[in-house]
């Protein structure tokens, strides 16, 4: 029997897991970290070494909690807008940190799923892993018609702790939306059904197998995009046998160049990729992480898992056409009429904070790189957007965003100044010059002669100074404030004559009570209205005078 370390025992690992012990460890967990996250956004929120220790306090947790939360953590990972940059660079590490799980257990499910020794089932077997993951574990073998696989094998009892936990999930969710009003904000059972949805897909390998080949059924007449081909003989719900296509992960810039790969060249054929899955095919993989791309020797893009993937409607080449120029041309409207088309947006009666967004997603980012810090500027908008009601982003477009942003920061790391519309140069090629029905050919023609007058009306830049400010007018950016001359005059003329006004009062008011008190024998108190009324009359005379020579200056200026 092979041997292999044991790793260290965590919280999930335990044999037998009770509802009540496992609900105790969950429920104390959220309230530590909502406990965190409020400290570290009041308190502690000048300490940027407390959010520290506290995401890798999450970190550590969720590893300890199990697959289920590693994978909550790996999602949460992609939302900067929810959680405080330091939690997002860790939960960033949650992928390479997932400890492996013993070889006798991987070869107990491969025996019990397949129904054989595991000898007489592979011709090898590698009892090292070439690599851990959250739901599975990935090993070498090869086999008995001497084709070299690798066997993915799911963690023994996975099942069993997804449905505990979503159980447990269920109860804190309802515990929330009973006793913590904010957190009805967000729709909650949504998310948690998408979410359920999602992880119980990727955990049954025979449907990752069928998109497995769908996915390479679509790029046949792609060679430099590979996707490893699947053996249903040695595949079931727990294990998953597919050819053995090694590779340099995507994000390894250094021995990339190291062998002569133009990494300028890999952004392209990602991005075109994504283009074509999405566009095309309508069907994608929704979860780009480096872990799960990697790149041949010869160049070649390699996608390795097919546990998440989505559907959405494809369009025909024209509007694919349409839509590309609409982006060159930053035609709000245009992209928006796609992407309702698509089903990935929802009309509703105020289209202003889509459109918004959207104007200032194709100013800023079709030429340079996606910063998400540069999205703050438009928070507003997207608050706005959840806001209306019945606005709901589709939850599509939440995948698709979520892949996108991953899929941006995978072409940053790649290269920093890469352009996206220049990588999907190749893509746009590639669907016009297309054999066949509705080959694009005449839409191209007729978009490129528009954009060619779009550019040639581009306005200078007085004109496009005034336009930018016409369109913050309208979009309520910017107040007008009007102010004439005259009228300031006028009211300075207006507010002196009240002064005077109020001095004579005062003067009047000084000399009669001063009169009434010297006939009262109060000397003193009369002496000092005396007084009084002198410093009003010397007030009353100067502003007189002011506002006559205003009145003069004024005629003259007239
Ligand atoms: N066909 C293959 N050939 C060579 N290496 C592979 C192959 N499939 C997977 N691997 C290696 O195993 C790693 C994990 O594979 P994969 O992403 O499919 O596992 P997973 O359990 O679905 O992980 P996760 O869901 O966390 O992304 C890959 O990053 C890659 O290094």
């Amino acid at each position: 029997m092979l041997k292999s370390a044991t790793p260290k025992s965590l919280r999930w690992q335990r044999a037998k897991q009770s509802l009540l012990a496992r609900q105790t460890d969950i429920f104390l967990s959220a309230a530590r970290l909502m406990g965190y996250l409020w400290w570290d956004g009041t308190i502690a929120r000048r300490f940027p070494q407390h959010r520290n220790r506290r995401a890798q306090w999450l970190v550590g947790t969720l590893l300890d909690l199990g697959p289920t939360f590693i994978k909550i953590g790996q999602a949460l990972s992609t939302r900067g807008d929810l959680l405080p940059p330091e939690y997002i660079q860790a939960l960033g590490q949650l992928q390479d940190r997932v400890p492996p799980f013993a070889a006798d257990d991987a070869i107990a499910t491969i025996e019990a799923e397949l129904g054989g020794s595991l000898y007489t089932l592979y011709g090898d077997f590698d009892p090292v892993p070439i690599a851990a993951a959250s739901l599975g574990q990935v090993h070498k073998a090869q086999l008995h018609t001497g084709e070299e696989v690798v066997i993915k094998v799911q963690r023994p009892g996975l099942e069993t702790l997804f449905d505990l936990d979503f159980r447990v999930l269920r109860r804190l969710l309802r515990f929330c939306q009973r006793y913590l009003p904010m957190t009805r904000e967000y729709d909650l059972d949504a998310i948690y059904e998408e979410f359920a949805q999602v992880l119980y897909q990727e955990i049954d390998y025979v449907q990752e197998a069928i998109n497995a080949d769908r996915f390479r059924h679509n790029f046949r007449d792609h060679a430099r995009i590979v996707a490893p081909k699947v053996y249903p003989k040695y595949t079931t719900k727990k294990v998953l046998t597919m050819d053995y296509v090694p590779g340099i992960k995507i994000n390894d810039r250094q021995s990339l160049e190291a062998i002569g790969i133009n990494v300028k060249e890999v952004n392209q054929l990602g991005i075109c990729s994504y283009l074509k899955q999405l566009l095309q095919d309508g069907f994608f993989q929704a979860d780009p992480h480096p872990g799960n791309m990697a790149v041949s020797p010869d160049g070649c893009l390699i996608f390795y898992d097919f546990g998440m993937m989505a559907e959405v409607k494809s369009i025909d080449k024209d509007q694919m056409v349409r839509t590309f120029f609409a982006v060159l041309r930053k035609d709000t409207d245009q992209v928006i009429h796609t992407l309702t088309t698509m089903g990935l947006l929802e009309p509703v009666a105020d289209m202003m904070p889509i459109r918004r967004v959207m104007g200032f997603v194709l100013e800023r980012f079709t030429e340079k790189p996606i910063a998400l810090q540069e999205f703050s500027q438009v928070k507003q908008e997207v608050s706005a957007l959840f806001a209306q009601q019945p606005f709901r982003l589709p939850a599509k477009m939440t995948f698709i965003l979520k892949a996108l942003t991953t899929l941006d920061g995978v072409a940053r790391d790649l290269d920093p100044q890469y352009s996206l519309m220049e990588s999907a140069k190749p893509f746009v090629k590639s669907i016009t010059v297309a054999k066949g029905q509705g080959s694009g050919l005449g839409e191209l023609t007729k978009q490129a002669r528009e954009y060619i007058t779009y550019r040639l009306r581009q306005p200078n830049a007085t004109e496009r100074l005034i336009q930018r400010l016409e369109e913050r007018l309208e979009q309520g950016e910017l107040e007008l404030q009007a102010r004439s001359l005259e009228t300031d005059r006028a009211i300075q003329s207006i507010n002196l004559a009240l002064k005077s006004l109020i001095y004579a009062c005062l003067t009047g008011f000084s000399l009669l009570s001063g009169a009434v008190l010297l006939v009262g024998s109060y000397k003193l108190w009369a002496f000092a209205a005396f007084g009084l009324a002198g410093l009003g009359t010397l007030f009353l005379i100067r502003s007189l005078i002011t506002l006559a020579i205003r009145e003069r200056v004024s005629r003259l200026v007239r």
